[in-house]
């Protein structure tokens, strides 16, 4: 199994470990697990199994044997959370990933699926990015350590894949939006920071709504529905050696979408851009040829 193996359809009745699952991702990929069909779902919070403990994760891969793995539980935030928590986003990250999937493979777990995120590219790769570009750069410095992280947890899965012949995948999702998402006002991504933001400004009468960076970087934005979509497929299509791609395809900048976000939730006011915050890398959009050619597109 040292590149890519026939994948077979996940079996409807079979255990499936969706860590993560009052996440955003993690709560998008259950909904779509059951609108499958796939009933025997394992869940646990954060206060039930603490993913970061390894013997918690090693007893309870030991007693639940899950069939299935899909692994959404990470520490996540947006750029200035990435900035200023460096020690937690490598170290948790690291953790819960490397605890997950080394428990799942010795308790005999049939498939894992690993997310990354986009931010694993160069800050200056190629546009649009493909999964080639990994590891032929310089990251952006406000994400490395989550990213260093990311990037081991890819990693890991093909070492597994290549040593133990075991079926372990990795997708990278774009950046995401959707119900369940983080709302925090300074941890949180743009667009749920924005969407909360302007919905206050309104709220209260304010004059001005502060956005940060210089408003010209380009994101893509992906559903999460989208992504949990695209999650499954891979389950049930997919078992190659390399990452894969899960994007929308669409970019647009970030004043784009403040205004957006403005006329949207209807504030009258004026919008300042506050250019001492970071703007991050300067556009991220993916190549989501590998996904399409595999026969998934996205549909929101
Ligand atoms: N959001 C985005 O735009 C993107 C996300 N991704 C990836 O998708 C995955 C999920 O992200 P997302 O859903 O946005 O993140 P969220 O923060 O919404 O959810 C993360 C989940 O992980 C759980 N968790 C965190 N730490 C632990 C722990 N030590 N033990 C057990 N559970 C834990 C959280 O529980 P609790 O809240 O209780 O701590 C939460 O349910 C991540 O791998 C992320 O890198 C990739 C690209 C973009
Ligand atoms: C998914 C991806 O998400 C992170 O990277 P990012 O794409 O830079 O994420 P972001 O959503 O926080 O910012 C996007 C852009 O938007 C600008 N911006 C304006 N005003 C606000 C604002 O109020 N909040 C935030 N967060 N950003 C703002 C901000 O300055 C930047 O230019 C990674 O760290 C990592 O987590 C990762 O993988």
């Amino acid at each position: 199994m040292a590149d890519t193996t026939a994948s077979s359809e996940m079996e409807k009745s079979g255990k499936i470990f969706v860590a993560g699952h009052r996440g955003l991702v993690g709560s998008a990929i259950v909904r779509k697990l059951q609108d499958h069909g796939f009933k025997n779902l394992v869940l646990r919070t954060h206060s039930e199994l603490d993913l970061t403990s390894q013997s918690d994760v090693e007893s309870f891969f030991a007693t639940e044997k899950p069939v299935y793995v899909i692994l959404a539980a990470a520490k996540v935030g947006g750029i200035h959370a990435n900035n200023t928590y460096p020690a937690d986003f490598i170290g948790v990250n690291l953790q819960i990933q490397t605890n997950v999937i080394h428990s799942a493979y010795t308790h005999g777990v049939k498939k894992l699926l690993f997310l990354g995120s986009s931010c694993i590219y160069p800050k200056f790769a190629p546009q649009p990015i493909p999964e080639s570009a990994l590891l032929t750069g310089p990251l952006e410095p406000t994400n490395e350590w989550y990213a260093i992280a990311k990037i081991a947890g890819i990693k890991m899965c093909q070492a597994y894949r290549i040593q133990h012949q075991w079926d372990a995948i990795s997708g990278m999702p774009t950046n995401l939006y959707g119900p369940n998402d983080n709302f925090h006002p300074e941890n949180s991504h743009v667009l749920p920071a924005l969407m909360r933001r302007f919905h206050e400004a309104k709220a209260n009468n304010a004059d001005e709504v502060v956005v940060w960076g210089s408003g010209s970087p380009l994101r893509e934005f992906l559903h999460v529905d989208d992504l949990a979509d695209a999650c499954v497929f891979l389950m049930d299509r997919y078992s190659g050696f390399e990452h894969v791609n899960v994007g929308s395809g669409v970019e647009v900048t970030i004043k784009e979408l403040a205004e957006l976000v403005k006329e949207v939730v209807g504030f009258k006011g004026k919008l300042v851009w506050d250019c001492t915050k970071p703007d991050g890398t300067p556009r991220k959009l993916m190549d989501n040829s590998k996904l399409a050619s595999l026969g998934w597109t996205p549909k929101i």
